[in-house]
């Protein structure tokens, strides 16, 4: 195929197939694609939209027939109709993700108005798979088909197959304790093991068991000689008072992955059935070094640029570790550009991480511009169910940013380690998904032995203060008896039980207290940053904090080119306020609010602001990205703080009553400063210092709170406020009051 051709056939792929058709804004934007994929202009009529519509669901048909999973559909719902719960094991690309959900809809599991739950560990898998699955359905998404992501609920009463993250099931468990809309639950991805993926199982486990006995007989609850198993007795007492009366038809549950410790997992749920699905519909070829590489992000650069120079058409992903090194690449990698031989195709980067918006994250699945080459910098978050078209080259250097958490100092660390073999499998898959792709790992194939079967699962290596609320909230008393599939270390539930006791989300017998525990469990934040949003109602600073949380929930608000250093720090003193970084970063948000304010009145136009935007960040050294990262969260938490009925009042210039309002907060964070000028936390007892980018470096107040401990070379302290001591002993006096 001629490569114009390609990338209409791209365009075509991606927008014609859409049901929308008859929308004047659609065709426009066909139109526009169009003129600038092949330069057709207006030639793109009525008719070719038609045809266009025609060849992509006909497209979709033939490659949907084609799938591993569609040889298997019949023995697939039949396994599904006779057991309970069912694990699928199959290749990246068999089709599980988008297919299965599909099979179970027409076999009639959605009757009587129930729904199909997929749940995914990431948000942009949950977006992008729906879409592909309503297109597939030719259903307009938010129908039939739908997805429910934190803030962001694309679904009606007439969804019946949705996707959504796994934190959002188990927030959908706070409202309605058995899922009772739920006839199946697909937990898709399950070998990532995140903390959220893990306390669903076990929350699943306790539901499906609920539920069949429900659909069995009426309970006699006050004989619990029903519940056979002794362990569940113990787990599920408190739901099965709960449920007294009530009538449900029976869970399935389906365990998904395509590197999944089968047997752990049947094992966990009483011996469940495993099922395998054989072949994928592509090859990926796997290409090794003959030597460890002692720079990968070097060795990144080159392989980019080799398959750019050497290997035919085809879309780059490349995977990183965090936002600041895509940065960094992104940066090397348009200086490179100008070395590139002349007449040599165009090399467009384009980045996906996180914390990026989710509309700048969705640029990644646009098609490249006509004649040009796109490489994604991606982080992990690439990594599982998404199908990125374009993509035939992945360069996985075999590392990944992983949390690290130790109870004992409550030190909080991401830290760079090798990925597991399951992970480096996930990566090349994102190959091959359209065709026969490459996978360049940046190791040598005798390293790839060496590397874990599956990742630590995030449960054991994370704060679990969250988790155990989170629990709480959902009626389970008893955190240390709860059936974990593999249980965190009892020092860290304790840990975290003591933290949430000291906020005053637990009451003295350890249950959620009212309403600061509930309020607390309704916001989707770290306990610390929960309260510190409820008692700034009280201190009357809620807007102020709201920024602050806000700001302190994105990565790197400021940044610092090497060249331009001088430059950054005066741009940076603008901001700073001498009582230290939280009011710092209220400063920036409130300059960059006026900034928007001002260009709205001058234009009538959201693109102009956007504009107005970005050069007031560039003028300012701010991170573009961030900040509007940083708005979206304000938005969306503001809508729970109004929800919950909390007021939003300001303190206006008394920075006194926000500086105590933080202290009342972050107590747990404190430290006081030592004869020899580093800090002591009060917490951990650990030695640490003010972190160099920190407005309080130099000025050494006697105490002050902080954000983040963080581990580089030494300890540090990462955002900060100075705070007066004799605070602490009064506005905490459950935990200071005691060691004074
Ligand atoms: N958004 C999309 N655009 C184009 N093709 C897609 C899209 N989503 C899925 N596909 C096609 O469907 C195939 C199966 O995708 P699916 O996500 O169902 O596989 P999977 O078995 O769940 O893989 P994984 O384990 O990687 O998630 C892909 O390989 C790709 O060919």
């Amino acid at each position: 195929m001629m490569q114009e051709e390609q990338h209409l056939e791209a365009a075509r792929c991606t927008e014609i197939v859409n049901p929308n058709t008859k929308d004047a804004k659609y065709v426009i934007n066909v139109k526009q694609i169009a003129k600038f994929v092949v330069g057709l202009g207006d030639k793109v009529s009525p008719t070719d939209i038609e045809e266009g519509m025609r060849v992509g669901r006909q497209r979709i048909l033939e490659q949907r027939k084609s799938l591993p999973i569609a040889s298997v559909e019949r023995r697939i719902v039949d396994e599904v109709k006779k057991n309970d719960t069912v694990i699928i094991v199959g290749e990246t690309g068999s089709g599980k993700t988008t297919q299965l959900p599909q099979f179970l809809y027409n076999a009639g599991f959605c009757k009587d108005g129930k729904v199909i739950g997929i749940t995914q560990p990431r948000r942009v898998a949950a977006v992008t798979v729906a879409k592909r699955v309503a297109e597939e359905c030719n259903v307009e998404l938010g129908h039939k088909v739908g997805y429910s992501i934190r803030f962001e609920d694309v679904t009606s009463s007439s969804t019946r197959i949705k996707y959504m993250t796994d934190g959002l099931l188990l927030r959908e468990a706070l409202l309605d304790p058995y899922l009772s809309r739920y006839s199946v639950i697909i937990v898709d991805e399950a070998h990532e093991r995140t903390v959220h993926t893990d306390v669903l199982l076990g929350l699943l486990k306790n539901v499906q068991f609920v539920r069949s006995r429900s659909t069995i007989k009426q309970h006699n609850f006050d004989n619990k000689s029903e519940v056979s198993n002794k362990e569940d007795k113990s787990q599920c007492f408190s739901t099965l008072r709960a449920c007294q009366g009530a009538k449900f038809t029976s869970l399935k549950l389906i365990i998904m992955s395509a590197s999944l410790d089968a047997r752990g997992f049947s094992e966990y749920f009483g011996g469940a059935k495993a099922v395998h699905i054989q072949g994928r519909q592509y090859p990926v070829d796997i290409l090794y070094t003959y030597q460890p590489e002692p720079d990968y992000i070097d060795a990144t650069l080159i392989t980019i640029f080799q398959i750019h120079l050497e290997e035919g058409p085809g879309d780059i992903l490349a995977f990183l570790t965090g936002q600041e090194e895509i940065e960094a690449v992104e940066r090397l990698v348009h200086e490179r550009i100008h070395q590139l031989p002349k007449g040599s195709q165009k090399l467009i980067t384009v980045l996906m991480y996180s914390s990026l918006p989710s509309d700048l994250q969705m640029n990644a699945f646009k098609p490249a511009p006509y004649g040009c080459r796109k490489v994604i910098l991606a982080t992990n978050i690439a990594e599982t169910s998404v199908t990125i078209p374009g993509i035939k080259y992945v360069i996985d250097p075999g590392l990944v940013k992983a949390r690290s958490y130790n109870p004992v100092t409550g030190m909080e660390s991401l830290i760079i380690i090798p990925t597991s073999k399951a992970q480096a499998l996930q990566r090349s898959g994102r190959a091959g998904r359209e065709g026969p792709g490459k996978c360049f790992r940046l190791y040598p194939e005798s390293e790839f032995g060496k590397l874990m079967d599956s990742t630590v699962p995030e449960i054991k290596r994370c704060n679990l203060s969250n988790v155990v609320l989170q629990l709480k909230a959902l009626g389970v008393d008893d955190i240390i008896g709860f059936d974990f599939m593999e249980k965190p270390s009892r020092m860290a539930i304790v840990k975290s039980l003591e933290q949430l006791l000291l906020l005053g989300a637990l009451t003295d017998d350890y249950r959620l207290s009212d309403p600061i525990g509930h309020q607390m469990a309704r916001l989707p934040l770290d306990p610390m940053y929960s309260k510190a949003l409820i008692l700034a109602s009280q201190f009357k600073c809620m807007e102020e904090m709201l920024i602050v949380v806000a700001m302190l929930s994105v990565e790197s608000i400021f940044y610092f080119p090497r060249e331009k250093m001088e430059e950054a720090k005066a741009a940076r003193k603008k901001f700073s306020s001498p009582e230290g970084d939280h009011i710092s970063l209220v400063n920036v948000y409130r300059a960059s609010a006026e900034c928007l304010e001002k260009s709205r009145t001058a234009n009538s136009k959201e693109k102009k602001f956007e504009k107005a935007l970005r050069k007031w960040c560039r003028e300012n050294f701010i991170n573009y990205r961030s900040l509007r990262h940083a708005q979206d969260v304000h938005s969306q938490i503001q809508g729970h703080i109004q929800q919950m009925g909390l007021s939003l009042s300001s303190c206006g210039d008394d920075m006194l009553q926000f500086r105590r309002c933080l202290t009342a907060s972050f107590f747990l964070n404190a430290a006081l400063k030592q004869p020899d000028g580093s800090y002591r936390a009060m917490w951990s007892s650990q030695t640490v210092q003010i972190h160099p980018s920190s407005v309080l470096f130099r000025t050494k107040s006697e105490c002050i709170i902080f954000n983040e401990l963080v581990r580089t070379n030494q300890n540090y302290v990462r955002n900060s406020t100075r705070v007066d001591p004799l605070w602490l002993p009064e506005l905490a006096p459950q935990y200071y009051a005691v060691e004074n």
